[in-house]
């Protein structure tokens, strides 16, 4: 009887809770989103965002309801998505009211990072503390630490000569390698050991294996998942507690604690053989510019740290390989980079160039931009919340507390900002005269006040490394339809690239 009674009670909660609840807040509209077509359900339940991001599809299921119907659409409860550059410079221009969305919370532990602090003065004390480590400045320091890695890159692949080699996996290895560097002054050599295998420490002080990698893809997952059902984010990851994801995740969190706690020792061995402290970007979190301890809690510094190492690590890794792809399976743009990169340093004499002689090389650039539009690293639409008084987005007034967000993977792909062909890779569109127009419509490192802090790095990680790869190597696809697939989290990480390695002329040995 009782059980019966219990079963009842149960079954109306549900009912009410995930049914009639949704549907009288629909029909209510408190935010007047009736008015933009939904794609599915999404109008009524989350759910539809939450499980198309735990299949890897939203970002592509969002894009097809744009090309359905139109620039406008709902695609979730309280979340309009845009795809026009007003939109762009309405909500994530300089000086939009917009604020990042409690989507990010998802991400949160114990304490905020900088990318996902909402509030705007929390974010900017946060912001201003790396700005200055990561200016201009920081690449020529950077420069001699990223020649020793591409040396290393030329001597593995130089030792796979002949053989398909899975670049995705070289790329992930290299690029996690230099984040390393750049943030703890720490070797990972991910690379040479082939494997993101490294060790991790409990907050009691446990030693063991995990896999880094493998680790924040799982926890991304299912963070992004949780995250596109920001009203009921709790409800959502008790539902999946059970989910071993959630569990293996704890491994990227006891990696970094393992880095922070190393790097903090580093400090006092320096410091108490009377050595200024380490110059790298944990630095920026540990010390002022006057050499006062920051005093920030080791939950504080775990979380940045393990937000920056990823941003800087995954964000290039798949930058790289998607433009590596590109490059091989179009041939006429390969070769055309490589007559220019002939021009800028003898690649026999000098495999590893100096970055003066590569960075303001126009095709290379070229190359390197249209990688990131047809494939951004993260493509999916970044989600901004309205503020309480509400806000004009493209033209169209939006109440206070609105999700809104452009789609980065349809505004890519729009034939009026990026002109013919957008579905194919192009670089010669960006070396046209109007090409700053584009800039506009470019979303690969976001816009305004909360874009990509390390776009510069960036942009000289990858310089180096298409340079070095494209004047040395050769790569063969298994057949050229060959298509380099992803599987979306919050970035758009791509499965693995096979690729037959020749070397190019008689290359000298290093
Ligand atoms: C090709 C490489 C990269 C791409 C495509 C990329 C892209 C992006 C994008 C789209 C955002 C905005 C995310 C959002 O609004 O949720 C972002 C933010 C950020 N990126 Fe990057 N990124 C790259 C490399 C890097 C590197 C090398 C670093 C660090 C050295 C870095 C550090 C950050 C940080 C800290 C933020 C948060 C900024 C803030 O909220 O103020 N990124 N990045």
């Amino acid at each position: 009887m009782f059980a019966l009674w219990l079963w009842q009670i149960s079954f109306t909660t549900l009912l009410v809770r995930f049914l009639l609840w949704p549907l009288f807040v629909y029909w209510r509209d408190p935010k007047k989103l009736r008015r933009f077509p939904s794609v599915s359900c999404a109008g009524i339940t989350d759910a539809w965002g939450v499980l198309h991001q735990y299949r890897h599809t939203r970002t592509r299921a969002v894009h097809e309801a744009h090309k359905r119907h139109g620039e406008v659409v709902r695609v979730g409860t309280e979340h309009v998505s845009f795809a026009t550059l007003q939109a762009i410079r309405d909500i994530y221009g300089h000086g939009t009211p917009a604020t990042k969305d409690n989507f990010y919370g998802a991400f949160v532990s114990t304490h905020l990072n900088i990318s996902d602090a909402q509030d705007k003065h929390v974010h900017s004390v946060k912001r201003r503390r790396f700005a200055a480590a990561l200016a201009q400045k920081s690449i020529i320091q950077l420069e001699q630490s990223v020649h020793g890695h591409l040396k290393r890159l030329v001597r593995v692949l130089d030792a796979q000569v002949g053989h398909e080699v899975d670049m995705k996996g070289v790329m992930l290895h290299l690029m996690y390698d230099i984040a390393s560097m750049l943030m703890y002054t720490q070797d990972t050599n991910f690379l040479e050991k082939g494997t993101t295998v490294t060790t991790a420490e409990t907050p009691d002080g446990r030693l063991y294996e995990a896999d880094m990698y493998q680790a924040m893809v799982d926890s991304s997952r299912l963070a992004t998942s949780a995250g596109w059902a920001p009203r009921a984010m709790k409800l959502t990851k008790f539902l999946t507690q059970w989910h071993p994801g959630w569990a293996r995740g704890n491994g990227q969190r006891d990696v970094t604690i393992h880095f922070v706690r190393k790097r903090l020792r580093m400090d006092s061995e320096r410091i108490g053989s009377g050595l200024p402290p380490m110059d790298d970007l944990m630095t920026t979190m540990l010390w002022d510019r006057e050499g006062n301890a920051l005093g920030l809690e080791l939950g504080e510094l775990v979380t940045e740290a393990a937000n920056m190492f990823n941003a800087a690590g995954e964000n290039t890794e798949i930058a790289a390989t998607n433009i590596i792809w590109l490059l091989a399976k179009t041939p006429r743009a390969a070769a055309r980079l490589r007559e220019e990169l002939d021009t800028a340093f003898d690649h026999l004499a000098t495999p590893i160039p100096r970055y003066d002689d590569i960075k303001d090389l126009p095709y290379l650039r070229a190359c390197i931009d249209e990688g990131l539009r047809l494939r951004p690293s993260i493509e999916g639409g970044l989600p901004r919340l309205t503020p309480p008084e509400g806000m004009r987005v493209g033209g169209v007034w939006l109440e206070g507390g609105t999700t809104v967000s452009v789609s980065t993977h349809t505004v890519h792909r729009d034939p009026r900002i990026f002109h013919e062909d957008p579905d194919d890779y192009v670089p010669e569109r960006w070396l046209r005269v109007d090409s700053s127009a584009m800039q506009r419509g470019f979303l690969a490192f976001s816009q305004g006040g909360r874009a990509c802090i390390g776009r510069n790095i960036a942009y000289f990680e990858m310089a180096l490394v298409v340079a070095v790869l494209f004047s040395r190597y050769d790569f063969d696809l298994r057949s050229p339809d060959w298509e380099l697939g992803i599987e979306e989290n919050f970035s758009a990480h791509t499965k693995a690239l096979p690729l037959t390695i020749k070397l190019r002329d008689v290359a000298q040995e290093i």
